[in-house]
């Protein structure tokens, strides 16, 4: 038995909405998400406390067709909206697996979901529930990862982790280049200069700022959240 210990007390998870979808076009793939969840629970386990940002890609995507025209900002709040109904199919799950999980929403909403309160979801997290940050930003034109960014600060997490469809910061896009070579640690200004797609420039910003790290790694791989708690050799270390 590994008598080791995590490499971080408290961490912002930012899954992506497009992986949810597992292999359907569009909507939420129910061994997708219990395989997520369950992964969560492992670092849980650990006693690790975990806040969550969650994407709105596999909602939105079904209905972009409509949007197509539609001004901007109110296309936004319904990408903010299928952030909402992410987090709560993703807390469902959560408790259905034994875990504690509470959804805030940065847009009000009060009959679904509880407003996002700092002070609250610090107590939340100390208690060792998983607090699930829904509505990305509540702001249009921003992300969910600059979300992911905005409250890792906030809630003082010690890094970031973005799980998502790639296993880590490539040269340039590995999904159009197949020369691009993965980074195993790169640092923000040298991924915000050479524009580096992989998240945007807000976030990375941010994080940079606040030097809060950021790591990068695939959402499908097995184990790999857990490995990347333990402080193992997984994804890319994005660093201030
Ligand atoms: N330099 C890069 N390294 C890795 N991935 C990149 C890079 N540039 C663009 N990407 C693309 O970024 C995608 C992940 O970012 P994003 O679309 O924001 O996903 P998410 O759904 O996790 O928010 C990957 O699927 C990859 O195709
Ligand atoms: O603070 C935010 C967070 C999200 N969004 C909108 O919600 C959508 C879904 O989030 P995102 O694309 O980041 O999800 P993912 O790519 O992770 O599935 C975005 O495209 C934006 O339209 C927004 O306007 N403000």
């Amino acid at each position: 038995m590994t008598t080791s210990n995590p490499a971080y007390k408290r961490i912002l998870l930012k899954l992506s909405g497009e992986a949810l979808m597992g292999d359907d076009q569009f909507g939420i793939n129910r061994d997708t998400i219990v395989r997520i969840v369950n992964e969560v629970v492992a670092v849980t386990r650990l006693g690790v406390e975990v806040a969550v940002v969650i994407g709105g890609g596999n909602i939105f995507r079904g209905v972009a067709g409509g949007s197509v025209g539609m001004d901007r900002a109110t296309a936004d709040y319904m990408g903010m909206l299928a952030t909402v109904m992410n987090s709560l199919a993703l807390g469902d799950t959560m408790n259905k697996a034994g875990l504690t999980a509470r959804v805030m929403s940065a847009i009000a909403i009060e009959q679904v979901v509880e407003p996002y309160v700092r002070p609250k979801a610090l107590q939340y997290l100390e208690e060792g529930k998983v607090v699930i940050f829904a509505a990305g930003t509540g702001n249009p034109f921003f992300t969910t990862d600059t979300a992911a960014a905005l409250r890792g600060a906030e809630i003082g997490a010690q890094i970031v982790l973005k799980a998502t469809k790639v296993d880590g910061v490539y040269s340039a896009d590995p999904k159009k280049d197949p020369t691009a070579t993965r980074y195993s640690k790169i640092s923000f200004d040298e991924a915000i200069s050479q524009n580096l797609g992989i998240m945007d420039a807000t976030a990375f910003a941010l994080c940079r700022d606040q030097k809060l790290p950021v790591k990068v790694f695939s959402i499908f791989k097995h184990g790999a959240l857990k490995r990347v708690v333990m402080g193992e050799d997984e994804g890319t270390l994005v660093y201030a």
